[in-house]
């Protein structure tokens, strides 16, 4: 893989974030990355334990895991960027609330029910909606030591990272640069929801020449289709936007796609439908449709 040059000035206030009108995505990846690295460090001190583990509405699973890579993750945007929202699965009280035009999108933990399980897919994630569209995206599998983070408009890199509570410097990380593949019509590769896998989506799948498949719980699926790794993932089940919004930028950053069921780019910011998400595929560099 080709080997992409981290070479931008390093700012790391609160000043420096919000004097540019365009965002500054190169010092939002640094401070991230440096909370991903703390955050994951959080996790997993948490792993194997089954103590303080709770459900939420949706009878999804909440643990001290998610509670305290939220208060890292939080409180590290909130110093970076103070007057841009922050919303955050743990800590989303109103849900409706009108958001204005750029917003952070925290997700501390997703996929804890694979984390309750101690496998190694899951992840923190945390992307930046500008306009309704991911502009930022940061996917972290600690268990995996992977990183995955935009640098700039149209670039991502993955690099190995190990949690660590004294944080991470990017720019120190050797780093490989993300491309997702174009698939071939004949043989794809599909992913699909460990959990939350339902007929809807078996259903769609019919319509392509799938030929591997395997499930894996959270973001790690867009992850796999940014490595070039996949070409399908089809999500017909519910999800919220901060599940998917930097898996989205990431992928997006790779020459990936991510449309709803119309092929229209997948769009956030829904307060009226309290974040929710609609149905929507993940593609690699080709997008087909079913035969
Ligand atoms: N009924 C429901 N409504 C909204 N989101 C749901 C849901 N059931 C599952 N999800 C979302 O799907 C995510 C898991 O996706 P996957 O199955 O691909 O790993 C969960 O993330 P968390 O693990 O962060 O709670 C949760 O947010
Ligand atoms: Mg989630």
């Amino acid at each position: 893989m080709e080997h992409f040059a981290l070479s931008a000035p390093r700012h790391t206030t609160a000043a420096l974030a919000e004097q540019t009108t365009v965002f500054d995505l190169r010092a939002a990846a640094e401070v991230l990355t440096d909370a991903a690295a703390k955050a994951g460090a959080a996790i997993m001190s948490h792993y194997g334990s089954t103590e303080g583990i709770e459900y939420k509405d949706d009878d999804s699973p909440v643990t001290r895991a998610d509670r305290d890579a939220d208060a890292i993750l939080t409180a590290a945007l909130r110093d970076f960027a103070p007057s841009i929202p922050v919303v955050s699965e743990e800590t989303a009280a109103d849900r409706k609330a009108p958001l204005g035009r750029t917003f952070f999108l925290v997700d501390p933990l997703d996929g804890t029910k694979e984390f309750i399980k101690k496998r190694t897919d899951f992840t923190v994630n945390v992307g930046l909606i500008e306009d309704g569209f991911p502009c930022f995206g940061l996917v972290y599998a600690p268990a995996r030591a992977l990183l995955a983070v935009t640098i700039a408009d149209g670039v991502a890199i993955e690099a190995e990272m190990a949690p660590s509570a004294d944080g991470a410097d990017l720019s120190a990380l050797e780093h490989t640069r993300l491309h997702a593949r174009a698939a071939n019509p004949e043989a794809i590769t599909a992913l699909v929801s460990l959990s939350h896998l339902d007929g809807k989506t078996e259903e769609f799948l019919k319509g392509f020449s799938v030929t591997e498949r395997s499930g894996a719980g959270s973001s790690v699926k867009f992850l796999e289709i940014a490595r070039g790794n996949a070409d399908l993932y089809p999500r017909l089940a519910p999800t919220m936007e901060w599940d998917t919004a930097a898996g989205q930028a990431v992928l997006e950053a790779a020459g990936g796609h991510v449309v709803d069921t119309k092929g229209a780019r997948f769009a956030y910011g829904k307060t009226d439908a309290g974040l929710k998400n609609s149905n929507f595929i993940a593609w690699g560099r080709t997008v087909l449709t079913p035969r």
